[in-house]
Order: C-alpha cells, then sequence, then structure tokens
C-alpha cells in the first residue's frame, strides 16, 4: 500500500467537505461518542465526498460500519484490534491500518498483517491523553527497520516545520489532528502542509 506522506485526520464530514477539495489524497474520519445513526451518516458523506475528489478514506475504530458502507481502510489501536473481526475486515477487502507505541504493540501489530504500522506520539501532543512518552525521531528510526516495507505512520504533535525530520528518521507519511484543525485558518494550513509534503509525495 502506498501512501500519501500527508494524513489528515478529521472528526467529522463538513471538515472532509472542506479540506478534501484543496488536494489532501488521505484523510481519516475520527469520531468519538456518537451513535450508531449519526456515524453511518458521517461515513457515508465522507466516503462520497473522498470518491469525487481522489482521496482515500481511512475510518477510525468504526470497522462493521466501514465495511457496510463499503469503504476502503479502516484504521484500529491494539484494544480495538483485540476486539475486531479480522477475518471480516479482510474478506472485506478493507486495507489494515494499525497503531503501535511499544515494541510488544508492534509485534502484535506486525502479527495482525497490517497495510501499515503507526508510531506514536512523536512528539507531544494535545489531542488526547496518552500513557506513552514522546517517541521521538530515534525511535521512530528503529521502528522504521523494524516495520518495512510496510509504510511506516508518524502521529502525534506534528506541524510542517517538524516534517523534515520525521520523514529523514524514516516515515513515510505524517499524520496530523491539531495543527491543521486548531489553526485560525486550516484552509491554508492544509495547503501548507500539501506544499510541505511535496517534496515527499
Ligand atoms: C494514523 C493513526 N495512528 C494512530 C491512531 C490512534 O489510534 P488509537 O490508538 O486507536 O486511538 P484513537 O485514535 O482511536 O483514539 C490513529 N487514529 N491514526
Ligand atoms: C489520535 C492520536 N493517536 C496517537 C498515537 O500515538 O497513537 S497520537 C494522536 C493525536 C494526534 O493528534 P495531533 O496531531 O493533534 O497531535
Ligand atoms: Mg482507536
Amino acid at each position: 500500500m502506498r501512501l500519501d506522506p500527508f494524513y489528515l485526520i478529521v472528526d467529522g464530514a463538513d471538515w472532509i467537505e472542506r479540506l478534501v477539495p484543496l488536494g489532501v489524497r488521505l484523510v481519516q474520519l475520527r469520531i468519538k461518542g456518537r451513535d450508531e445513526a449519526y456515524l453511518r451518516a458521517e461515513i457515508r458523506r465522507a466516503r462520497e465526498t473522498c470518491a469525487r475528489h481522489g482521496c482515500r478514506l481511512v475510518v477510525n475504530d468504526h470497522w462493521r460500519l466501514a465495511i457496510e458502507e463499503g469503504c476502503e481502510a479502516v484504521h484500529l489501536g491494539q484494544e480495538d484490534l483485540a476486539a475486531a473481526d479480522r477475518a471480516a475486515i479482510r474478506r472485506a477487502g478493507l486495507r489494515l491500518g494499525l497503531s503501535s507505541h511499544d515494541p510488544r504493540e508492534l509485534e502484535a501489530a506486525l502479527a495482525a498483517g497490517p497495510d501499515y504500522v503507526a508510531l506514536g506520539p512523536i512528539y507531544p501532543t494535545v489531542l488526547k491523553r496518552m500513557t506513552w512518552a514522546p517517541q521521538g525521531l530515534d525511535r521512530l528510526a528503529d521502528w522504521k527497520r523494524r516495520v518495512a516495507p510496510l509504510p511506516l505512520v508518524a502521529i502525534g504533535g506534528l506541524t510542517p516545520e517538524r516534517l523534515s525530520g520525521v520523514f529523514e528518521a524514516g516515515a513515510d507519511c505524517a499524520a496530523v489532528v491539531t495543527d491543521v484543525l486548531r489553526h485560525p485558518d486550516p484552509e491554508a494550513r492544509t495547503r501548507d502542509w500539501l506544499a510541505a509534503t511535496t517534496v515527499w509525495r
């Protein structure tokens, strides 16, 4: 699986309608704490928008809905993975991205046969409470050696200014939430990310 180097993560289909038309090629819909009807409607809208704009959509957590809505990819954390029906995910032809935060989780992720592996948080993140200290770039380089030839996604506290370090350490792709969604001008920041990742595309 070849990943675009810019992986935008958003919490609603409205964001996808705003930002994907700017040229985003890889987006994750990450919605927490909503009921199934809401999630299904959001996934459907996101899928339609992404299909129109040639953007790959990854659904976070909700693999059953992703299958039912004919999506292409899901991202699961370790607890999500333990509870998921991997055979059903594979039968549906879904691509699978997995989180990892330590060597034990990396081993479990690789054993599940993913299409990419994510490592985080590379830098401190304000998005969610994490029990792991920032991993840093040396850890990322170590992960690259263990994960290749699968693509490696870096996540956590990333900004355009931090991208060269992250890609030079071995990441194939950089995922972001806060730096774009909480920017005063998310459209302009999305363009900054697209420009900053051009050289890695
Ligand atoms: C690309 C990417 N990497 C890591 C995560 C985190 O997934 P998870 O550990 O399941 O945590 P939540 O995002 O569900 O809170 C991700 N979503 N995407
Ligand atoms: C959702 C998520 N998962 C992480 C992990 O390490 O698995 S770090 C993270 C937050 C990423 O958001 P931001 O770009 O705002 O720091
Ligand atoms: Mg999850």
